[in-house]
């Protein structure tokens, strides 16, 4: 791989010791977070690179299995990264592999496992970057078995020598001491959504989060749709962008206009629940959209959402004659899994004229983000639809930063 490890390392370093590290996430995290504890993990693994030059760490990408948003795909077989992103891409920041090629090369034995949680006491005065073996104080997915800890992580049973429950408070950097305090080859952190990044929107945050572009077949599906259905194309709306994201400069995206429509990403379901006052009704999210068309002079939405057909013929019919609402499906011929028409709506969001998303939703934070890497205007990007509040405060500015 061309991985980078950080510059520090001589480039023929001897004896390579091969060490991998693999990673759960709680059940009930959804796609964009899990996304989000990648970057997390892959920081940490840049960090062990640059600090221990004899190691070769690789991380092991766990596949998506019973994602708790994904109603039709709920019964499928674990499905691999590669169905979604583009891991030549990745490796070019850290190397990676699919869990399930990890099997095949090294068998289901891993030599420790570190289960995260929270202190039992609670953070105590102040914030301090600490991490201890504790008693577990909640369930985890291994059990004893004779003498070896038996477990199945994302559809996959895995064997392990060893494990402990480690209570830690920090970043993913927290955890460098730890991962290396084994000489076994096989680490894997449970529960890694525990630790936070170590900056988050810092430059290696931002590094790890370029690399992860989407699968090409997907982008190839989303351009086709731009093209056919908004009258948008990269070349048109200045947004072409180097094969390999490490050649993207700030300087190369100043001509980023975006296509002739409006997206907006509006989350539903669940959300609903969660988030109850700050979520529009359907009438006042049509109030919002009609107003934003009007100042931008456009007449074309594009409109991303897990909604059900009632909300969504609702919307439609109160922006209509004046506005085209325009959604993605899947095409036709074969039918695409949630998550591969969640990553179509997702690119083809980030590449309008301007976008307004829904609060707190990680669905629209990717969004943003992926529209940070491709250089658009924050005041195009930063935004939400209001709930009952009317002018309720809009989402923090994590701007890029090279
Ligand atoms: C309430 C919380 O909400 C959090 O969701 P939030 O941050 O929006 O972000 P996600 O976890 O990505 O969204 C949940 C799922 O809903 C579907 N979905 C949402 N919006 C769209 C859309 O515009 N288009 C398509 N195709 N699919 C969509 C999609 O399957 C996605 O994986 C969850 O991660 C937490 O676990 C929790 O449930």
């Amino acid at each position: 791989s061309d991985a980078n490890n950080g510059g520090t390392c001589p480039s023929s370093a001897k004896n390579m010791h091969t060490r991998y590290l693999l990673y759960t996430v709680n059940y009930g995290e959804g796609f964009n977070l899990r996304r989000d504890v990648y970057v997390r993990m892959a920081n940490l693994v840049h960090k062990l690179r640059t600090e221990r030059c004899n190691e070769d760490w690789i991380l092991v990408l766990p596949p998506w299995h019973r994602i708790y948003h994904w109603f039709n795909s709920r019964t499928s077989a674990p499905v691999p990264w590669a169905q979604f992103f583009d891991l030549e891409s990745f490796s070019r920041y850290v190397p990676v592999i699919e869990l399930d090629q990890y099997i095949n090369e090294t068998g289901r034995g891993v030599d420790q496992v570190h289960v995260l949680q929270h202190y039992a006491e609670g953070w105590g005065d102040g914030w301090e970057e600490k991490h201890h073996v504790r008693p577990c104080i909640q369930q985890h997915e291994f059990r004893q078995v004779g003498s070896v800890w038996e477990g199945t992580i994302s559809g996959r049973l895995l064997h392990a020598a060893a494990l402990d429950c480690i209570s830690v408070q920090g970043t993913s950097s927290t955890l460098v001491p730890l991962v290396t305090s084994s000489s076994g080859s096989s680490i894997v952190v449970a529960r890694a959504e525990t630790v936070l990044h170590d900056h988050f929107a810092g430059a290696e945050y931002w590094t790890a989060r370029r690399s992860m572009r989407f699968a090409r077949t997907l982008v190839a599906r989303a351009n086709t749709f731009r093209i056919k259905n908004l009258n948008s194309t990269d070349e048109a709306d200045g947004t072409l962008v180097p094969h390999d994201w490490r050649k993207q400069t700030p300087a190369a995206s100043k001509k980023v206009k975006g296509g002739p429509y409006l997206s907006v990403h509006l989350r539903r379901r669940d959300f609903l629940r969660a988030k109850g006052d700050e979520l529009p009704t359907i009438r006042h999210a049509a109030k919002q959209m009609q107003k934003l068309l009007q100042q931008l002079h456009l007449d074309t939405l594009f409109l991303a959402t897990d909604a059900d057909q009632e909300d969504v013929s609702e919307l439609v019919t109160l922006l209509q004659p004046k506005c085209r609402v325009v959604r993605y499906s899947g095409g036709t011929g074969d039918r695409l899994s949630d998550g591969e028409l969640a990553v179509v709506d997702q690119i083809i969001a980030s590449h309008a004229r301007h976008f307004i998303g829904s609060h707190e939703s990680t669905f629209s934070y990717r969004i943003q983000d992926e529209r940070e890497i491709l250089g658009f205007a924050a005041d195009s990007t930063f935004n939400r639809l209001c709930g009952k509040r009317k002018d309720c405060q809009q989402p923090a500015r994590w701007t890029i930063v090279y």
